[in-house]
C-alpha cells in the first residue's frame, strides 16, 4: 500500500509542557485509522501540528501525493497543507452559521478555483463556468452526506448531527486524499453515529480518500478503523488492529477500562 502520511518523530512543547513527545506514524492509501486515548494525551495538538496550526517543536511531518512527489510540511500554513491534499474538520464546528448550507462546501472549493477578485468582478465566461462547476460539485457532496435536501438552509439551523455531516462535505469539497476528523461523533445520538460510520467508511470506498480520526465512541473506533494508535500523556502507548488493541493490558489500563470488555 502506498504511503500518504508519515509523521517521524512528532514533538510539541508548550513552554515547559510536552504535550506530543516523539510520535510516529504512517497512513496508507485506503486505510481508516484511529488515534485514541484519555483526554489531555495530545491527541488535537498531533492535528493540529500535521496540518499546520502548531510548527513542531521537533520531528517531520512528510506527504506524499498520489501523483507527485513526497512534501516535507513542516511550518506550511494550514491552507498550504490543505492545497496538497490533507483537509480536516474541527472537535468545535466551524462553519459559517449565517451563510447557507451549500455556500459553506462552495466555500471549500475555494482552494482548487482559479478565479481572482478581478474575474469574479468582471465574470468572464471562464469565472461564470467556474461558479457553475462550484455550485454543481457542491450540491453533489451535500448528496453524499445526505444534506441536499437543506442546501438554501442557514448553516446555523441544522441539527448538530448535520453540522458535523456538512463540515465534512466542506473539507472533502476541496479534493483530498487524506482526511482528519477530529471527534466526528461528539454530541451526536446513536443513530446519527450509526449514519456517520456509514458516511466514514463510504467515503474511503467510494472517493477513495484515506480516514484518520480522533475519537471518543469506541463502539465507532472499533466498528471502521483498520488501525489505531493510542496516546496518553504525549506519548503513544501503543497501535494495532482493532483486536490487538481492544486486548492490551496497557491500552486497558490507560484508557479503555471496563469498556474493552463490552
Ligand atoms: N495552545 C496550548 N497551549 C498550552 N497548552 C496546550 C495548548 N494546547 C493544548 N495544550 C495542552 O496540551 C495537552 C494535550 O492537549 P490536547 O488538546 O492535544 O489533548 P487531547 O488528547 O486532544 O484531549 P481531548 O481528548 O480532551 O480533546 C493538554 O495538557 C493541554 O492542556
Amino acid at each position: 500500500m502506498k504511503k500518504l502520511l508519515e509523521v517521524k518523530q512528532l514533538t510539541m512543547d508548550f513552554g515547559g509542557l510536552r504535550a506530543v513527545d516523539r510520535v510516529s506514524m504512517e497512513i496508507c492509501e485506503g486505510e481508516i485509522v484511529a488515534l485514541i486515548g484519555p483526554n489531555g494525551a495530545g491527541k488535537t495538538t498531533f492535528f493540529n501540528c500535521v496540518t499546520g496550526i502548531y510548527k513542531p517543536s521537533f520531528g517531520e511531518v512528510l506527504l506524499h501525493p498520489p501523483q507527485g512527489k513526497a512534501v516535507k510540511i513542516n511550518g506550511f500554513k494550514p491552507n498550504r497543507v490543505t492545497g496538497i491534499g490533507m483537509a480536516r474538520t474541527f472537535q468545535n464546528i466551524r462553519l459559517f452559521p449565517a451563510m447557507t448550507v451549500l455556500e459553506n462546501v462552495m466555500i471549500g472549493r475555494h482552494c482548487r478555483t482559479t478565479t481572482n477578485i478581478l474575474g469574479a468582478v468582471l465574470r468572464g465566461a471562464g469565472s461564470r463556468r467556474q461558479e457553475r462547476e462550484t455550485v454543481e460539485m457542491s450540491y453533489h457532496l451535500l448528496e453524499k452526506v445526505g444534506l441536499q435536501g437543506f442546501a438554501n438552509e442557514f448553516a446555523r439551523n441544522l441539527p448538530y448531527g448535520a453540522q458535523r455531516r456538512l463540515e465534512i462535505a466542506r473539507a472533502m469539497a476541496t479534493e483530498p486524499f487524506l482526511l482528519l476528523l477530529d471527534e466526528p461523533a461528539a454530541g451526536m445520538n446513536p443513530q446519527e453515529t450509526h449514519d456517520l460510520d456509514e458516511l466514514i467508511v463510504r467515503i474511503r470506498d467510494e472517493e477513495k480518500i484515506a480516514i484518520l480520526l480522533i475519537e471518543h465512541d469506541m463502539k465507532l473506533v472499533m466498528n471502521i478503523s483498520d488501525r489505531i494508535y493510542v496516546m496518553e500523556y504525549g506519548k503513544e502507548i501503543a497501535k494495532g488492529t482493532p483486536q490487538e488493541i481492544r486486548t492490551n493490558p496497557k491500552v486497558i489500563e490507560a484508557y479503555l477500562g471496563e469498556e474493552a470488555h463490552a
